[in-house]
């Protein structure tokens, strides 16, 4: 019988949702204990995410500096990848930044065990640690940050197909795709199939919808859809039905097309078809359904208040900064006991898809503002009219949505270079509300695509 430690809050997950509050309420003397069979912070983004695949993706954007040469009057070749090293390169950062939390998790009262974790009631937690303990803890609160895990099709051959867990973790060791096909023509199909053919694969996306990016503005979509179709073959309307391993060991991807039924070839597929929760044992005998997405409000508190469920767990923006900003709010609604004013505005987080060219949205479109009979003004500035991208022969655009009565900016959408940098002051903007007459009447620096926000805010005339 393992024995009892009663204990303030249990945080399940050491990920983006998780020990940004582990850490603030250790940090307030609360009796914290946080638990991860991965044994360290950071969760999927760290080991199989975002930190791995932007490195990958640096080192295929410096790969690509040599197509701009001749623009500057510079002569070079591009140069040859050594995949072994590219992924040495994201071992070493992923390492880098492995042992700097290391180092916080010791600087922390917090109690972190590598072991996974399981719920017994509302307020009882299990852990089984890596080295077989048992450890149970009744807990006053519990954080439910248990991530996401790849959406597997259930077609055939599915086992053929790799993840991007195959691509991204510690230690990765698959050969470099000379001929990629990618399943899922979302963030992560399109982000690897853009960096990997910018290092010299053959990339194909099929995408199931009738668009790339399903759900997001039309616009950016169309844009990006074009830009990279000048270096990926992108097919929508393709769903893909099986995959099978061909006469000469290479794969073959079926889908269906327009109602005909179709094959590519393929060294490499990477299943891209969404992400799952990964809903930890026992939740199903508190009421939640296995493998569905935590209901939560905007506290993050589950329909048991003392339960809170922030991150990829709830499914309300799978993304790190948004899990991290969900995680610091759980954090205030524990130790303000329910009185706190923080709430997550789920409005002003940003997305971005970094892919070549870049493309990120904050807030609403102007389609989605009419929906909700809201009267909005709108003014796109032109990548063509900007100094910087003239200097890089880029097209792109910047969007900027205002409420006609207010004035204040609810809307973004940019598709470009740098827009992942340049949706962040909009990102401010949208949460603070601040007005046309304000982006107006101040400067951004010149000569840098910031200065768009000027010029759209002025041209609206608000
Ligand atoms: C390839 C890829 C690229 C991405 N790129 C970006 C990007 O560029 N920018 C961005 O913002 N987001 C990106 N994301 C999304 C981002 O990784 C997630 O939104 C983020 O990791 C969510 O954090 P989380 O804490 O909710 O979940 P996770 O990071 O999944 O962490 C959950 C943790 O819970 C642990 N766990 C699971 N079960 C248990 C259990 N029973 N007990 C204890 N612990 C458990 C897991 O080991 C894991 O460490 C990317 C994702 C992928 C897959
Ligand atoms: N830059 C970032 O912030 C970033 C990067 C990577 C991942 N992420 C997060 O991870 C999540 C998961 O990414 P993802 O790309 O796996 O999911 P996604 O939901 O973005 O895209 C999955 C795509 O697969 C398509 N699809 C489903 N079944 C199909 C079929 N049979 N044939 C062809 N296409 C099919 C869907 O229509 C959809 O477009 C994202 O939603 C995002 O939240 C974020």
């Amino acid at each position: 019988m393992a024995k009892e430690e009663t204990i303030d809050t249990m945080v399940l997950g050491a990920g983006g949702g998780g020990y940004p509050a582990a850490f603030r309420l250790a940090g307030a003397g609360r009796s914290v204990v946080m638990a991860d069979p991965i044994g360290n912070l950071g969760g999927d983004c760290l080991a199989e995410g975002c930190v791995p695949s932007k490195t990958v993706r640096e080192a295929s954007l410096a790969r690509t500096w040599p197509e701009k040469y001749p623009l500057f009057g510079l002569r070079g070749t591009k140069p040859e990848i050594d995949w072994r090293r590219v992924l040495a390169h994201k071992d070493r950062v992923q390492n880098l930044r492995y042992a700097q939390h290391r180092a916080q998790i010791e600087a922390s009262t917090l109690v972190f065990l590598k072991g996974q974790a399981r719920i017994l009631d509302d307020q009882k937690v299990e852990v089984t640690t890596d080295h077989g303990d048992l450890l149970r803890y009744h807990a006053k609160q519990i954080i439910v940050a248990t991530g996401s895990r790849p959406h597997i099709l259930p077609i055939p051959g599915a086992e053929l197909a790799v993840t991007s867990h195959h691509f991204f973790r510690l230690g990765a060791d698959l050969p470099f795709p000379r001929r990629l096909v990618a399943i899922g023509g979302g963030y992560i199909g399109l982000e690897t199939a853009s960096m990997l053919q910018n290092l010299g694969a053959e990339a194909t996306v099929l995408e199931a919808t009738g668009q790339i990016l399903p759900g997001v503005d039309p616009e950016i979509a169309r844009f990006l859809h074009e830009a990279l179709a000048r270096r990926l073959r992108i097919l929508v309307d393709a769903k893909v039905t099986a995959i099978e391993r061909g006469a000469a060991g290479d794969l073959l991807v079926r889908y269906e097309r327009a109602g005909e039924a179709t094959s590519i070839a393929a060294d490499c597929v990477l299943m891209a078809t969404g992400r799952e929760p990964v809903v930890p044992e026992g939740m199903s005998n508190l009421g939640f359904a296995t493998g569905e997405k935590i209901a939560v409000d905007d506290r993050l508190r589950t329909k048991h208040a003392h339960i809170y469920a922030p991150g990829d767990i709830n499914g309300r923006s799978m993304l790190f900064h948004s899990a991290v900003y969900q995680s610091l709010v759980a954090a205030d609604d524990i130790l303000s006991e329910g009185r706190g004013n923080k709430t997550v505005d789920f409005q002003s987080v940003p997305f971005t898809v970094f892919t070549e060219p870049e493309v990120a949205w904050v807030g609403q479109t102007e389609a989605e503002a009419a929906r909700e009979n809201l009267a909005t003004v709108a003014s796109t500035y032109s990548y063509r009219t900007d100094t910087r991208a003239q200097i890089f022969d880029e097209d792109g655009f910047l969007k900027l949505v205002f409420d006609k009565k207010t004035g204040s900016l609810i809307g973004a959408q940019i598709a470009g270079i740098e827009a992942a940098q340049l949706i962040a002051p909009l990102a401010l903007a949208v949460r603070s509300g601040t007005t046309a007459e304000t982006l107006s009447y101040m400067a951004f620096p010149h000569p840098m695509i910031s200065e768009g926000i000027n010029h759209a805010a002025r041209a609206v005339g608000l």
